[in-house]
């Protein structure tokens, strides 16, 4: 039987609001989530036993193959339907780890659609959906891997959004940010909740319409990345000079910062310009949807 293939596709936070934290210490977060025309590659060859392969540029940083999170899903499914079918993934990782763009989690999320398309199940089972929540935060959005509003931590999802195109340069400066230290250096009391939602109703009409309104929008984790990794400075003030830049902004808790253009050619000169002078930075020029 041939493998099943599918692209694991990077998350962007395009706004990242923090709300408050919960009792749990968890903190509760308001975020338009969009996916990147880049990513990682998993296939899935039909077998009697579970297994992972891994490859490509980034595999080594992303850990053990044991404590892989294509595993972790694929396990978490397992154990709430003991008969399922499996075989043994490989994965191509091409997106730097930890990250703030949810590679871990799009790969597992990469790994349950691909369980669910073997075993004739809807991404809807309640099965699919529990391994989802359990091995993750983001794993839920990466499922489907389309726009929307993410509430909570991330068991809240609006409804799938049609964004208009996005031209946007990925960045990554090559150092890894640990999502609970930024966290932690929010300092927030657990239990308090001070904001409330922004409105859902992000406008879709044009670019430049949702550009505008992400500019009044914000990344709350940006500050704390910043001040822990000063490197997401230098990333955010590079890409936002770049010529006709629109905004520039850290993707989840960093230190990917992602640029927004007019179209593919201004991303990627902007892409060519921050490559020049940092060759050993991640550059991506891509679409987001
Ligand atoms: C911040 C976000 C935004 O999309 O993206 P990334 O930076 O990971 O890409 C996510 O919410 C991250 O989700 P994920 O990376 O799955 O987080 P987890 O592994 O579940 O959590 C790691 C740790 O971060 C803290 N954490 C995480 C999510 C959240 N809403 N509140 C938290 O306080 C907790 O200390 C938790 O133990
Ligand atoms: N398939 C995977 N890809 C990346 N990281 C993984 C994977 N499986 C497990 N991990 C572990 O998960 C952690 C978070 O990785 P990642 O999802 O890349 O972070 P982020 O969401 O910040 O981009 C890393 O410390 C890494 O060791």
């Amino acid at each position: 039987m041939l493998p099943l293939a599918t692209r694991a596709p990077a998350k962007i936070n395009l706004s990242l609001h923090v709300l408050g934290r919960r009792a749990d210490g968890y903190h509760e977060l308001d975020s338009l989530v969009a996916f990147a025309g880049t990513g990682d590659r998993l296939t899935l060859r039909p077998g009697a036993t579970l297994g992972l392969q891994t490859s490509g540029p980034t595999a080594v940083s992303a850990g053990h193959d044991a404590d892989n999170l294509v595993l972790k899903a694929a396990r978490l499914l397992v154990e709430r339907m003991p008969g399922v079918k499996v075989g043994v993934f490989h994965l191509v990782k091409r997106l730097p780890v930890a990250a703030g763009i949810g590679g871990g989690s799009s790969d597992a999320a990469a790994a349950l659609r691909l369980l669910a398309r073997l075993n004739d199940l809807p991404l809807s089972h309640p099965a699919i959906v529990d391994a989802a929540r359990e091995t993750g935060a983001d794993v839920l959005v990466c499922l489907q891997a389309r726009a929307r509003v993410m509430r909570g931590t991330g068991e809240v999802l609006g409804p799938v959004l049609r964004l208009p195109r996005l031209f946007a340069v990925l960045v990554n400066p090559g150092v890894p940010v640990a999502t609970p230290e930024i966290f932690r250096a929010l300092g927030l009391p657990p239990g308090e909740i001070r904001r409330s939602p922004t409105a859902s109703d992000w406008p879709m009409t044009s670019a430049a319409d949702l550009v505008a309104a992400l500019r009044d929008a914000r990344n709350d984790l940006e500050p704390a990345a910043c001040s822990l990794q000063p490197l997401v400075t230098e990333v955010l003030r590079r890409l936002s000079e770049t010529p006709d830049c629109r905004l520039a902004r850290m993707s989840g808790s960093g230190a990917t910062v992602f640029g927004l253009f007019d179209d593919a050619d201004a991303a990627a000169a902007a892409a060519r310009q921050i490559q020049a002078v940092r060759p050993h930075w991640w550059v991506k020029p891509t679409m987001l949807r």
